[in-house]
């Protein structure tokens, strides 16, 4: 899969921009607050429907105007599609796909796979479990619509239950409620757990692989699944147990005014040679796990939807030792790539045939 076209009108600091990047290595090269993130933003806001850096959309459009908007030509599968998307600024954004107008947003959701790499996901390992529970999550949402339907039902359920939690302390008569929300959060939660659990066995998989080629055969990496709720006795038992999970801690909620455990708590736990690496791994090794983490993405999805997605990264090179930049542009070969940095400097040391080099400038984009 690849972009044959990307047009930003007013966004971010581009006020017009079109780029016809090659179906190989673009390189974004500017000084910094030039716009390059800008650029692998809109790409990912195509992707997803909403921006890795900001929540708020609005944020996205260029400062004094009220709309921004987006437009790819994508070739996916031999085919091609053209995705729009008009930003504006109360957060509301209307979707077209391939000119037919008045689609939800979650409808273009998948229809672009991206992969992004930035210096955030090189803390994969080091902080808490909430980067990690967004790693699962933004790739389940890409292969999988019903998930994130699934994730945005649980999280305002969770909502709901927490704030009626606060209101039941020494008001039992509320407990009723909690029970309905509670069979609620299990229908989505259990959906959720099961495409985490089979999601994480595929992650281990593959990151074993390519971590052993990543550490010359060093290594050992064994990814799990971390569930708050427990283990589950079988898989048609899920919901069931889920239910009886969250029934059972109704009076410890209450009491705390919130959801305690659930799959809102999940985490991955991630062992190097049969240790800890969230808790004893080195720099290094945690470093070199995430970015086995990141090359696992790229070929779960690739295994998911019969293609490459788009890899997208960020201000990662100067970030990683020349060994490991080695793998990450290796892989890349056969993958259309966005790659942004500062200096040419940062890649001279690879040969590259397929390569096309953007210089940005204060919102402009030109082809060297
Ligand atoms: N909504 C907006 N409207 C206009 N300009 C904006 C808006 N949001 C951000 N900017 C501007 O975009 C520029 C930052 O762009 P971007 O984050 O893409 O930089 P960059 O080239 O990737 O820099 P670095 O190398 O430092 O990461 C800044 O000058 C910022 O002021």
């Amino acid at each position: 899969m690849h972009i044959k076209s990307l047009e930003l009108v007013n966004f971010r600091n581009y006020s017009n921009v079109i780029l016809e990047p090659i179906n190989g290595l673009n390189i974004l090269v500017g000084e910094n607050a030039q716009g390059k993130t800008n650029i692998v933003e809109s790409i990912y806001f195509t992707s997803s429907l909403k921006s890795y850096r900001t929540f708020k959309d609005r944020e996205l459009i260029k400062w004094g105007f009220e709309k921004a908007y987006i437009k790819e030509d994508i070739e996916k599968q031999n085919s091609f599609n053209k995705i729009e998307v008009l930003i504006n600024n109360e957060d509301k954004k209307a979707v077209r796909i391939n000119g037919v107008k008045n689609l939800k947003p979650s409808d273009a959701i998948g229809m672009v796979n991206v992969v992004i790499f930035s210096p955030e996901d090189l803390k994969l390992l080091k902080e808490g479990p909430a980067i990690r529970r967004k790693f699962i999550d933004n790739e389940l949402n890409q292969l999988r619509p019903k998930y994130h339907h699934a994730l945005l039902q649980y999280n305002h359920i969770l909502l709901n239950r927490n704030n009626l939690l606060k209101l039941s302390f020494n008001k039992p008569s509320l407990k009723t409620e909690i029970e309905v929300f509670s069979e609620q959060l299990a229908e989505y939660g259990s959906f959720i757990v099961e495409a985490r659990y089979e999601f994480i066995k595929k992650l281990s998989m593959i990151a074993r692989l390519i971590h052993r080629k990543i550490t010359n055969g060093e290594e050992e990496i064994e990814i799990t699944y971390q569930c708050d709720a427990g283990l589950f006795n079988s898989k048609s038992q899920v919901k069931k147990e889920l239910l009886n999970f969250y029934i059972n801690q109704i009076d410890k909620d209450i009491e705390k005014g919130y959801t305690l455990k659930g799959p809102h708590r999940d985490d991955i736990i991630i062992r190097i040679n049969g240790t800890d690496a969230r808790i004893y791994g080195s720099q290094g090794q945690q470093r070199s796990a995430a970015l086995s983490l990141k090359l696992s993405e790229i070929e779960i999805i690739k295994s998911e939807v019969g293609e490459y997605p788009i890899l997208l990264l960020d201000d990662v090179m100067s970030e990683l030792d020349i060994n490991r930049q080695k793998h990450l542009l290796n892989t890349f070969k056969n993958i259309q790539t966005f790659l942004t940095c500062t200096t040419l400097n940062d890649i001279n040391a690879f040969h590259f045939d397929n390569k096309s080099i953007f210089t940005v400038k204060q919102g402009t984009v030109k082809k060297q």
